[in-house]
């Protein structure tokens, strides 16, 4: 049997695990603690310190897998390049896991060698650099972590009185062994998207349709598909997709982001993997959710065709505080509403801003007005309270 081993085991890896099991592949999900979303439906799961290299080759030794997916992007993706010449599987890529672990390789390699538009961006290692990186970028700017998702450690910088201010916060972010930040000059963008990109070991890729999305604290609240744009604008996007996943070599879903304003395209960042303002496709708003799609090319099945069938939102449900326990209330209005569906993710624990939810609503192309379709999925999001 195929043997695919996880590592990173939240709600997109949970929604992974379910995707492959109903194509009869066996998941060993790994993450940092016990219990995890994806653990609690995958056949076997470990829990080890992912920044371990020795405790990564023990694991990967030990169940000798015939694809290794990452799911987070805190891994000493190092070790991927070796395990790739012992003749593993690497979803998409060790190059890809590895360069987009770490914000400096992947912005390097997009800006720099490929030539994409990106923001404005310097590096900064302490608080005294960081003020002089600020002094030749400007304000506003943005600075995160090299090592963080979610937004953590990620502030904006509008006043010399905030530099010092984001250095700590940033430090406190950080997911992994780097104490550097990127800082980046504030792109006043008009909106801006995901565009999930399907890279196959056929050589086909295929896009689908772009998804729109608002942030707070660099965190995900509302995505909705497709968001609305100029046809030349996507492909304009499209093109830069496929320039820097085909650098970055391998096959899976991708989830590119771009920042569109008056002056043009801004590639941002990507995901080697699921995105999580892709879970607006499992409201069905395609032929394959992101997820169904990913297990297809991790193992190799090739995919024609990405279809829209229909328009989508989704919302995140949040926890407002730290706790052990977790429940939840108001799932009934949910539940009663018209064209919707909801996930609880099973998160063992709570902190402020943890994501344990997503609402998603829908309607059908012709008849649907995406605005509103995301303001139902934003309402009863709303009405989901965790205790
Ligand atoms: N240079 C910038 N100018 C304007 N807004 C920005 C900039 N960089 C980031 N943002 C805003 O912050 C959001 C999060 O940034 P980014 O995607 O880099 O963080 P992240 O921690 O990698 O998030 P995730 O892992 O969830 O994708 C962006 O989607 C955008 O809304
Ligand atoms: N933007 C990246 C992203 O959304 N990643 C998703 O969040 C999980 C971590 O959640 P946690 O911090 O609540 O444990 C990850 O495992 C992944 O599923
Ligand atoms: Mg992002």
């Amino acid at each position: 049997m195929t043997k695919i081993l996880l590592l990173g085991s939240g709600e997109l890896g949970k929604e992974f695990v379910i995707a492959a099991q109903r194509i009869g592949q066996t998941v060993i999900a790994v993450d940092s603690y016990p219990n995890a979303p994806a653990m609690q439906v995958a056949h076997l799961s470990e829990v080890i310190n992912m920044l371990d290299g020795e405790a990564l080759d023990t694991i990967v030794a030990k169940h000798n897998p015939d694809y290794i997916v990452p799911e987070i992007e805190a891994i000493r993706t190092e070790r991927f390049y070796e395990y790739e010449k012992q003749g593993y599987t690497v979803i998409p890529s060790a190059k890809a896991a590895n360069f987009t672990m770490n914000r400096k390789a992947i912005r390097d390699l997009a800006a720099k060698d490929l030539g994409l538009k990106t923001a404005q961006y310097r590096y900064a290692t302490s608080a005294a650099s960081l003020h002089k990186a600020v002094a030749e970028i400007g304000m506003p700017c943005v600075v995160k972590p090299l090592m963080s998702s979610s937004g953590k450690g990620q502030s904006t910088i509008k006043t010399e009185a905030d530099i010092d201010k984001a250095w700590t916060y940033s430090q406190e972010g950080s997911r992994g062994d780097v104490a550097e930040v990127i800082v980046e000059a504030f792109v006043n963008f008009n909106y801006e998207i995901t565009l999930l990109t399907l890279t196959q070991r056929n050589g086909n890729t295929l896009f689908c349709a772009p998804i729109g999305h608002r942030q707070e604290r660099g965190d995900y609240q509302e995505s909705w598909q497709p968001a609305t744009m100029k046809d030349a604008v996507l492909q304009e996007a499209q093109q830069m997709a496929a320039k820097v996943t085909n650098a970055l070599t391998g096959a899976g879903i991708w989830g590119v982001e771009f920042f569109v304003a008056d002056d043009g395209v801004y590639f941002s960042e990507l995901s080697p993997r699921p995105h999580d303002t892709g879970m607006v496709t499992l409201a069905n708003t395609q032929n394959f959710n992101q997820f169904e799609l990913h297990v297809r090319a991790v193992i190799g099945l090739p995919i024609s065709e990405i279809t829209l069938e229909r328009m989508g939102a989704s919302a995140v449900v949040l926890a407002s505080k730290e706790s052990d326990t977790v429940s939840y209330s108001g799932l009934e209005a949910v539940s009663e509403a018209s064209k919707t569906d909801f996930r609880i993710f099973g998160k063992p624990t709570t902190r402020p801003y943890r994501r344990m939810g997503v609402v998603v609503a829908y309607d059908s192309l012709s008849e649907g007005n995406i605005s509103e379709v995301t303001q139902k999925a934003k309402d009863l999001a709303a009405k989901i309270k965790v205790h």
